[in-house]
């Protein structure tokens, strides 16, 4: 039986994992948050793998913290890169397959076109530079894993801005929203069926590859679609600005072209709106 250690697992993508892991009854599961598994401490890790036999290790322990990182670059290294080159060792040195989550932000959003698995990677903020070279490592410890690059996450869980904006809407608040980027808001819940897919079809075709939600969007796009959704939108203040400040710079358009998850691990792709509606239906906001 594939026994699978999940990672991060208090967290928005943990939980949905949590979720997707109840139409397998076949896999055996350990879900571990930080507090019961930190991935910085290299010896408890070690020692986890070596008391368990697992044969699946999905990484969703990350530092997601895009503007505070700027601030905290050596945590944030510390936690996507330096975190992660021992969970590949360890991974290796036990023969265990790693599923990890990488990001849209490991791009410069120079391109008009989606991005391939095979552009080159120049990212322009500290925690898209972090999560890259976590990538590095792994693809240089391990053969046996697949790194999954997705973008604007988001779920009934946790933080994410699906709830920042529902918020700001119950609330009554204003909300001004960026046109500057163009991305696929991707369902947490959609990713990780995906992840539970491969594994549960045994898939040997290790490597780089993009997952999203189809279409895309920007962020003010996203923002109209939620509050239509969920009927909020006549009442919201939502307004667009194409100059919204912030810390750390964003890539201008880094829509994920699919293709080669799609074509070499047999998993499907929903379009965002309607991927979003099924989310909306069980977010609840408490003020
Ligand atoms: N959110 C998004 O929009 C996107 C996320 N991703 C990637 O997807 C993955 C999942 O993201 P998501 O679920 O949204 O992120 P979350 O921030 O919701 O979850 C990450 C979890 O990791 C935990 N964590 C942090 N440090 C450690 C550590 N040292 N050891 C163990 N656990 C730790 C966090 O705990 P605590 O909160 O207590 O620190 C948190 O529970 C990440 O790899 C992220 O980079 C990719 C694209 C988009
Ligand atoms: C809250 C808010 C944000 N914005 C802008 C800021 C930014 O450019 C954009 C998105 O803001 P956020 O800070 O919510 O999103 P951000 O943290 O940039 O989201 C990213 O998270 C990491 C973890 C990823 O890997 C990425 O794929 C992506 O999902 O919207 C507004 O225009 N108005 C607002 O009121």
């Amino acid at each position: 039986m594939k026994k699978i250690l999940v990672t991060g697992a208090n967290g928005q993508l943990g939980k949905c994992i949590k979720d997707a892991a109840a139409g397998y009854p076949d896999l055996e599961f350990v879900f571990v948050s930080k507090e019961e598994l930190d991935i910085e401490k290299a010896g408890s890790v070690a020692e986890y793998f070596r008391k368990n036999n697992f044969s699946h290790c999905i990484n969703t322990a990350a530092y997601t913290k895009v503007e505070q990182a700027e601030s905290e670059e050596e945590k944030a290294f510390a936690i996507n890169a330096e975190a992660v080159k021992n969970l590949a060792s360890t991974c290796n040195e036990n023969d265990v397959v790693l599923l990890h989550v990488s990001t849209d932000y490991v791009f410069d959003g120079k391109k008009k076109t989606p991005y391939l698995e095979t552009d080159p990677t120049n990212p322009i903020n500290v925690y898209g530079a972090s999560k890259l070279k976590g990538e590095h490592y792994i693809q240089k410890i391990t053969e046996k894993h697949f790194i999954l690059r997705t973008s604007w996450l988001y779920s009934q869980y946790g933080h994410n801005f699906l709830k920042t904006i529902l918020k700001h809407a119950e609330a009554g608040k204003p909300l001004t929203i960026t046109t500057e980027q163009t991305g696929t808001p991707t369902n947490a819940n959609d990713l990780a069926k995906a992840l539970l897919q491969i594994i549960a079809q045994d898939s040997k075709e290790y490597g780089v590859y993009h997952y999203s939600n189809g279409g895309e969007t920007t962020w003010f796009g996203f923002a109209e679609e939620i509050l239509k959704q969920s009927e909020k939108l006549k009442d919201a203040n939502l307004a667009k600005t194409n100059h919204y400040r912030t810390f750390a710079a964003r890539p201008e358009y880094s829509v994920l072209d699919n293709a080669k998850a799609l074509n070499n691990l047999n998993i499907k792709q929903i379009d965002w709106q309607e991927s979003l509606e099924s989310v909306i239906k069980k977010t609840v906001i408490n003020l």
